[in-house]
């Protein structure tokens, strides 16, 4: 297999929120992103997964702590890197980002044509705007509105024109897709996969499984700060090991409809959790009847490709 483009190696992010309170809102990630490949980070609301994404390009706020490793192909260490080099190689450079509410990240007062252009100027790109607009499929007349005169999806192509613009090896895609319908979910997460052509790669970050499954190459699935299983997509996907990836499969439309009862834990208290139950999802899980703890930690099984931590059916 190809060498990784970013290799995450037990990323850990903790919020202080001071009188000893702390959120766990990542907990040791590992995982790879290798070239031509898309892969789908999956869980539902607050499991940590724009976190996740806002470690690697150095954008978290002061109180948070981090650990771990986030190499990229080349040797940055993108955990410590300071902010110099985040600002001046790594953002746009080599990791473009495509944020959450993407609308709002657009300057209200200038057209997108402007804002693109000055990206592109400032990231050394070479594609111009018009070439950028019509790779995600958009007019390029519609780059000389404003912000307010652009839908939800055109907002949220321009601003796959601005994470493309300084020629990525990497986007980060977070939740690309969050209030459009259904067919501009399709259009926006095929062309997100589109670019990861060549040397390139996509995390796609959703709790959109469907959208996942459309262009997912590989899945990780993140449940309470932790990623719990991750393997190529078709494999996770036809035959999940983790009773919480069977879970989010059988509240799909053609899963059934039956969303998984309860809720996550809070993250604040995971650690109490852990150390009363043994397993955060214990409490949800359908392979405990009546709850019963799942001691000790999950148990790891790993075959390379493909892995799950997890305690074995009971
Ligand atoms: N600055 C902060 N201080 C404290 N807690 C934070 C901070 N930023 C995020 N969190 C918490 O970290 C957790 C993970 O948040 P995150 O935004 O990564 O979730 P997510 O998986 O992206 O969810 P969504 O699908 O809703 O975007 C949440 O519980 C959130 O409240
Ligand atoms: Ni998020």
């Amino acid at each position: 297999m190809s060498e990784p483009l970013l290799e995450l190696d037990r990323l850990s992010v903790r919020f202080l929120l001071g009188r000893g309170t702390e959120v766990r809102a990542v907990t040791d990630a590992t995982l790879q992103l290798r070239p031509g490949r898309v892969l789908a980070l999956v869980g539902e609301s607050g499991c940590g997964k724009s976190v996740l994404a806002s470690a690697l390009l150095g954008l978290l706020p002061g109180n948070a702590q981090v650990r771990g490793e986030a190499v990229l192909r080349g040797g940055i260490e993108l955990l410590s890197a300071p902010e110099p080099v985040l600002a001046g190689q790594v953002r746009g450079r080599h990791v473009g980002l495509v944020p959450q509410s993407a609308s709002t990240h657009l300057t209200p007062v200038r057209t997108a044509r402007s804002q693109l252009v000055e990206a592109i100027r400032a990231l050394g790109g070479v594609a111009g705007p018009d070439e950028l607009a019509e790779r995600v499929g958009l007019d390029p007349a519609d780059l000389d509105r404003y912000p307010h005169e652009l839908s939800g999806g055109m907002a949220q192509r321009v601003a796959v024109t601005l994470a493309l613009a300084g020629n990525p090896q990497i986007i980060l895609a977070d939740e690309p897709t969050t209030g459009l319908d259904r067919p501009l979910v399709h259009r926006t997460v095929d062309l997100l996969a589109e670019a990861a052509i060549d040397d390139r790669a996509v995390l796609l970050i959703t709790h959109d499984l469907a959208a996942a499954r459309r262009v997912a190459t590989d899945i990780a699935v993140m449940y309470a700060s932790r990623i719990v299983e991750a393997g190529p997509a078709e494999q996770v996907l036809a035959d999940p090991w983790h009773p919480y990836t069977a879970g989010l499969l059988a509240a799909l439309p053609d899963g059934g409809f039956r969303p998984i009862p309860g809720h996550p834990p809070a993250l604040t208290e995971l650690a109490r959790i852990e150390q009363e139950w043994g397993c955060v999802f214990c409490q949800r899980c359908p392979d405990v009847p009546g709850f019963g703890p799942c001691t000790g930690d999950p148990e790891l099984l790993d075959l390379g490709d493909r892995w799950v931590a997890a305690h074995p059916p009971c």
